[in-house]
């Protein structure tokens, strides 16, 4: 489903992303791991078409997210780490007008947002600007915006970062249910909780590079390490510094 071959960016001298080969199955939920500045944003920004590789390519359904890059938004529904809105339009207008980009005529579009709008728990704040919304809220609404178009990918960045507990559990609990309609999720997140509950897969990135990948027994066996997903991600990520050092 998603095909990430040899995938690179260089940012002059720096090597933000070395090439990263990897395969995504359909309906599976793959949780894309690393600390700050290990390269997700950057890896995303190019499965969305925003950033040019500087070498290799990744595809979605067969097709190149860069040269595809429009027919390729129409089956992947993207939550960026910082979503950001027209702050003086409401949630409501907001939907519509995403629904609408997407193709939809205005009785179809005014459908699918009262849907949405109901499922993600934003009803009564339908008619508020988006400059009033909470963090929790404007990630609620960003999520409902990724899938107003029905998409069979979700690529998520960050997607309960800030959040309180509540809000967090909120959208987690959304994530589970698309992943049970069978969307097939890419999530990036530094939130080992969250990777841990929600992902069948995960891939560990340090310093632009992928240095493990699978179940989280797999990803213990390869670390040598037991435990938590976060005692794993540690000594991956330790040893990696230690190496690079
Ligand atoms: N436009 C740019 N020019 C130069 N370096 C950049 C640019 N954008 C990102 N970088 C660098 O590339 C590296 C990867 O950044 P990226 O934002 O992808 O990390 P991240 O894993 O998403 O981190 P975080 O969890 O903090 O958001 C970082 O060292 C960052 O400083």
């Amino acid at each position: 489903m998603i095909a990430f071959e040899a995938l690179a960016k260089n940012y002059g001298e720096f090597h933000a992303v070395h090439p990263l080969s990897l395969q995504v199955r359909r309906g599976e939920v793959f949780g894309f791991l690393g600390p700050n500045g290990a390269g997700k944003t950057t890896t995303i920004r190019m499965m969305m078409g925003i950033l040019v590789p500087s070498s290799g390519r990744v595809l979605i359904d067969q097709l190149d997210c860069h040269a595809d890059a429009t027919e390729v938004k129409r089956r992947v529904g993207y939550l960026p780490d910082t979503p950001v809105f027209y702050d003086y339009l409401r949630g409501r207008e907001i939907l519509q007008f995403v629904a609408e980009m997407h193709g939809y005529g205005r009785a179809e579009a005014r459908a699918r947002s009262a849907r949405l709008l109901e499922e993600f728990g934003l009803q009564e704040a339908a008619e508020d600007y988006a400059v009033n919304y909470s963090l929790g809220m404007k990630k609620r609404l960003g999520l409902a915006c990724a899938l107003i178009h029905d998409p069979a990918v979700l690529i998520l960045d960050e997607p309960i970062n800030g959040l309180d507990p509540r809000a967090s559990r909120d959208v987690q609990e959304r994530l589970l249910a698309a992943a049970a309609r069978g969307v097939t999720i890419f999530v990036s997140t530094h939130l080992l909780d969250m990777a841990e509950k929600l992902c069948d897969r995960v891939g560990i990135i340090h310093h632009g590079q992928l240095v493990a990948t699978g179940t989280l027994d797999e990803v213990r066996a390869q670390a040598s390490a037991s435990g938590s997903l976060e005692e794993v991600f540690l000594k991956i990520t330790d040893a990696d510094s230690a190496h690079a050092a």
